[in-house]
């Protein structure tokens, strides 16, 4: 690696090289190591016509393989600068369809392993950031659009050079709140617990959903995203008229599950993080005068909150009754 060396008032370029034995003598071995770029962001304008689609994705990437020099040795020679990561990114949005996301991670990934045959393994982590189109009079319109609501599409990628890929896709931040048909009961008591048992309290939380496939086909990426969403979100609300009585965070996650699992034959295991968004009763008993509060009025609450999570796959007796892929 040639550096500049001051010598009076010379310059001079010399060349240093580390004797192997003293590099490989530290006692230490790099065991692992991966990089890349995380936080690339970009919109995505689709505009064949006077109707013009958009896409806004931030994008994690990090490759796998033989960079360990860059580590020892300070030798970049098989780097990819993550600045070039990036670009190529960039390039990729307007080289490839980005939807299916799941489709275009695929395509990405066999892109960068394509023209670097050192990189073992692409990970990919791509986040959409929902736009709605603007509607005027009612009328959709071709090309504005307001930040939209219902959660941030992931889909994450490892795909090693050899060996199988794992893809997942699922949502996180779907935020949705049901005012009854919720309780919690029968639960243990003991020395410590203050907890009142209800059949009727707010449930809310900040729906965070990732489900794995048996099979990667580009159509039912597309389509499946949204039947999972529909599905969480039709078990959390229950029937139409009336609702559907949520004994506990728990059993509607389990019920979510089974039910998406029942429903897309293409969804191998799918986990959620349900966390327990607590709203809380206003007390209004020792107020001077009478205000009643029937489950009317409740405060945000900022401190601990539950957290649920659980992940519920296919058992090999649901495999036997599987169509071959
Ligand atoms: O649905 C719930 N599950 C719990 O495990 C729990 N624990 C708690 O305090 N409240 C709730 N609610």
């Amino acid at each position: 690696m040639p550096v500049a060396c001051m010598c009076g008032s010379r310059v001079y370029k010399v060349k240093i090289t580390m004797p192997e034995t003293k590099r490989e003598s530290t006692g230490f071995e790099l065991t692992k190591q991966r990089y890349g770029k995380n936080n690339v962001k970009f919109l995505r304008v689709v505009r064949d016509g006077p109707k013009h689609e958009v896409k806004e994705l931030r994008v994690r990437i990090l490759l796998e393989g033989a960079f360990e020099i860059s580590y020892t040795q300070g030798d970049n020679s098989t780097i990819v600068a993550t600045d070039t990561q990036k670009n190529t990114l960039f390039a990729l949005a307007k080289l490839h369809p980005i939807e299916p996301l799941e489709q275009w991670c695929l395509q990405v990934a066999n892109d960068f392993l394509a023209r670097h045959k050192h990189i073992s393994a692409v990970n990919l982590k791509v986040e959409e950031h929902p736009w709605d189109r603007i509607r005027v009079s009612g009328k959709e319109h071709d090309h504005a659009f307001e930040k939209g609501s219902g959660g941030i599409r992931i889909v994450k990628l490892r795909m090693p050079r050899n060996g199988t890929p794992s893809l997942s896709a699922g949502f996180r931040d779907l935020e949705i709140l049901k005012t009854t048909q919720s309780g919690f009961e029968g639960f243990i008591r003991d020395e410590y617990t203050t907890l009142p048992e209800t059949r009727d309290r707010v449930f809310a939380t900040k729906m965070k959903c990732e489900y794995t496939f048996n099979r990667f086909s580009r159509t039912a990426f597309s389509s499946i995203q949204e039947k999972v969403k529909e599905i969480a979100l039709s078990t959390f609300a229950g029937n139409i008229e009336g609702g559907t009585y949520s004994p506990s965070v728990q059993q509607t996650l389990y019920q979510t599950a089974q039910k998406v699992l029942n429903t897309i034959p293409e969804v191998e295991t799918i986990s959620f993080s349900l966390p327990n968004v607590h709203y809380y009763l206003c007390d209004f008993k020792n107020f001077k005068t009478n205000v009643p509060n029937n489950n009317e009025v409740f405060h945000t609450y900022d401190g601990p909150s539950g957290l649920i999570e659980a992940t519920v796959s296919r058992n090999s007796a649901s495999h036997l009754g599987r169509a071959k892929m």
